[in-house]
């Protein structure tokens, strides 16, 4: 790892003739800042000055080979030390407020002359000092400020009220600066150190003051302070060479009226107090405007009568890291045998990527704990009995990649379909800043419990939509494996059906069976491969119906067609041939394919690779048009087995005259691995690769001739 630099920058740090602020300084000067090391020179509780703490610090930094200039002003006089970084050298690019002074006494025996002198130095100190930095840091683009505050003023300390109180305001002063100077790459944070210095010396047990050395703080600072550090409006803790993020978290709350008409009573708070102080499912509120949009949310709740989740609803929070998007990819078979599919498994990679029907999870966490066991009168549904019928997902606004989701599950209608019934079931899913993220839809389909008298058709319902009329433009097989269930319901849904033997056997299954999310991360996985790039950012919406169950170890076919930004699909038991999942598709907001992407390399292929072009789609337009474009399946087999598949996107440019009929599908085109491996990277084009003669046409006859002349006229790709 190189040195991290400062080369070309001005700081400026207060109170630096001895403690943090000296620490603070050496270390800027030998990283190649420029720097204004500010003392006063006063003692420990604001009397006197003097000159020699700042020559000190200068007089050690220049003796190093450091730069570095002293000021002897008061931080109230803050313009004066700026101006000094100003004179000297021109600019101004990082301000360390760090001088301060103590005056510690009970509350009680606290004058008002106490609690002005500490405000002064240290609250007013930091807003003078950086009001003079702050429009200079603005006009040059680049900043960074930090702001000193104590372990006392986030947590309060015997005999620093005044101190406290100061060291908090430093706090709200630096909240509002990140705001302000955020579109201008002015950054500012605050360090919360615990070191020993002369105001820590005698307060501090010896051997624990000796361990909290200044230096071991200021590489925190420092990096606070480097361009590439892109924190904004943080509380960072530091001490003895550690150092943590502190952050206010905020109960979920509930609402202490039903409706809004309703008063707040002191009794309704009394009555829910322990629902307001409840912590355990506290989230981190970033902004003020998160604030107001949780608050919002929850009026609109009280307007429609409608009760809030709140932290003590079960399943409402679903936390999730890198893990479980890792975990979940595995559970619905992707694999690092195919190369496109790491950025699924690996989260250092620089595209590290989500399957989106991960984002179906949330929903069902808060469903299978929300109490619907007793919603259809006069009967009793037991989880035995319930399938997942259908589901929807569609995304509003990004998801997060790791964090928490708020879900807010509501049953919106209950179907009698006769043999079962359907209940229905939308997830609205919030960010932790209150931003609606997403909508869930969950059919359950609790079979007997239909006759009830209800409704059979919704009107809530997602509709599902029928498959279109011609053969699949694209299909993709996955064999699943004999633990995929095993595997999968790690991702959260432990229902017993997929592997309890004893427990499927009373549902009336020869074996567990596969969930029902999972054959559908499968389908969309193989989906977002084919006609995203696996780019989560084109995911819309998905919708399916789960028609028949799947075993595993069955192989599935996901038959998949395109119309416009909509792939529909339906995935069939290979085995049976039966439609495990129909009525199905997947909205995108654009398509992506590409050949570059699909790269392999030789070890991947056998001198006897076969690939074969599977594409209903190449139609040469009419009226002798001069291109082509189609989606292929390429597929390597060895002894008959795929060992590899994928598709590409060819764009290829015809001169070719016999337009107006179909290239067929199914046609298989034999090249040697060397040739191969250069196609698809990208270094030999079809043309060349064709005209090398190393391209050879096999099978269809009729199709060889066609694609000759197409490949012959190939652009390069
Ligand atoms: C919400 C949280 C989820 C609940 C917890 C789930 C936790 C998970 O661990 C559980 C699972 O993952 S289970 C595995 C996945 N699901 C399945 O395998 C279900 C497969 N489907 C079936 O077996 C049948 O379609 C079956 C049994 C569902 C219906 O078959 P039949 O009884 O034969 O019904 P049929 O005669 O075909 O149709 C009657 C009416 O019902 C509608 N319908 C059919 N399948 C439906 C389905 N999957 N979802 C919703 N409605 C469905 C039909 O349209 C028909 O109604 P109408 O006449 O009005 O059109």
């Amino acid at each position: 790892m190189s040195n991290l630099r400062f080369n070309g920058k001005v700081a400026v740090i207060t109170g630096a003739g001895a403690g943090l602020g000296r620490a603070y300084a050496l270390l800027f000067a030998s990283r190649g800042a420029k720097v204004v090391v500010n003392d006063l020179g006063g003692d420990p509780h604001g009397g006197g000055t003097g000159q020699k703490a700042a020559d000190g610090v200068v007089n050690e930094i220049k003796q190093a080979g450091g730069t570095a200039v002293a000021n002897y002003d008061s931080v109230t006089e803050g313009s004066k030390i700026i101006k000094t970084a100003l004179d000297n050298y021109g600019r101004v690019d990082i301000l360390v407020n760090n001088a301060g002074i103590l005056r510690d006494k009970s509350f009680a025996n606290l004058t008002e002359d106490d609690w002005d002198i500490i405000q002064n130095v240290h609250l007013k100190g930091s807003f003078k000092t950086t009001q003079a930095a702050f429009p200079v840091m603005k006009k040059q683009g680049y900043g960074r400020i930090i702001m000193t505050s104590s372990g006392s003023g986030l947590y309060g300390n015997f005999g620093q009220a005044n101190y406290s109180a100061a060291k908090t305001g430093v706090v709200g002063l630096a909240n509002t600066l990140a705001i302000e100077g955020a579109a201008k790459n002015v950054y500012c944070n605050v360090i919360v150190p615990t070191a020993g210095s002369r105001l820590t010396q005698g307060l501090l047990p010896e051997d624990l003051y000796q361990e909290l050395k200044p230096e071991l703080i200021a590489p925190v600072v420092a990096y606070l302070c480097h361009e590439s550090c892109q924190e904004n409006g943080t509380i960072i803790e530091s001490a003895a060479g550690w150092a943590g993020k502190s952050q206010i978290y905020r109960s979920k709350g509930c609402l202490i009226r039903q409706r809004i008409t309703d008063p707040a009573t002191i009794e309704s708070v009394q009555a829910n107090w322990p629902e307001i102080t409840n912590m355990k499912n506290a989230v981190p509120l970033v902004s003020l405007s998160a604030s107001r949009v949780a608050l919002v949310e929850k009026l609109e709740y009280l307007r429609k009568g409608e009760q809030t989740p709140t932290s003590s609803s079960e399943g409402a929070l679903f936390t999730f890291s890198s893990k479980d998007l890792i975990l979940y990819a595995l559970g619905v078979g992707a694999s690092v045998q195919n190369p496109e599919e790491l950025k699924l498994l690996y989260e250092n990679h620089q595209n590290f990527s989500v399957i989106p029907s991960f984002y179906i999870l949330p929903s069902m966490h808060a469903v299978t704990s929300f109490r619907r066991l007793n919603t259809i009168p006069g009967k009793t549904i037991s989880l035995e009995n319930m399938l997942h019928g259908e589901q929807y997902l569609e995304i509003y606004n990004s998801p997060p990649e790791a964090g928490t989701l708020l879900n807010n599950p509501k049953i919106v209608e209950t179907l009698d379909k006769g043999s079962g019934a359907a209940i229905v079931t939308d997830i609205n899913s919030y960010n932790e800043q209150g931003a609606l993220i997403m909508r869930n839809q969950c059919v359950s389909f609790a079979i007997g419990a239909g006759n009830f008298g209800g409704p059979r058709t919704g009107k809530k319902i997602v509709p599902c939509v029928p498959k279109p009329d011609r053969k699949p433009d694209l299909s993709l097989s996955y064999k699943t494996t004999i633990d995929q269930a095993a595997l999968y319901r790690l991702s959260g849904d432990t229902n017993p059906l997929h592997i309890d033997p004893n427990f499927s056997a009373i549902a009336g299954y020869e074996t567990p069976i596969l969930h029902g999310l999972c054959t559908l991360g499968i389908s969309v996985r193989l989906v977002m491969g084919a006609f995203a790039s696996y780019d989560q950012k084109l995911f819309r919406a998905v919708k399916a119906r789960f028609t028949k169950v799947v075993i595993p170890g069955q192989t599935l076919r996901i038959d998949m067609w395109r119309n416009g930004n909509r792939i529909h699909f339906e995935t069939v038991v290979v085995e049976n041939g039966t439609a495990a999942i129909a009525g199905a598709y997947v909205d995108l907001n654009a398509i992506k394919t590409g050949i570059i992407q699909n790269k392999v390399t030789a070890s991947t292929l056998k001198s006897d690779a076969v690939f074969e072009y599977i594409n209903d789609q190449i139609k040469v337009q009419p009226d002798q048009a001069k291109s082509v474009n189609g989606i292929f399946l390429v597929k390597i087999t060895k002894d008959g087995e795929i060992v590899k598949e994928w598709t590409m996107d060819l764009k290829l440019a015809s001169i070719y005259e016999g337009a107006g009929q179909d290239v067929k599908p199914n046609t298989t085109l034999v090249v040697s691995d060397d040739d191969f491996v250069e196609l698809a990277v990208g270094k030999l084009n079809p043309q060349q690769a064709f005209l090398k003669g190393k391209l050879k046409v096999t099978g269809n006859i009729m199709l060889a001739q066609k694609l000759g002349p197409l490949l012959k006229a190939a652009p390069k790709l």
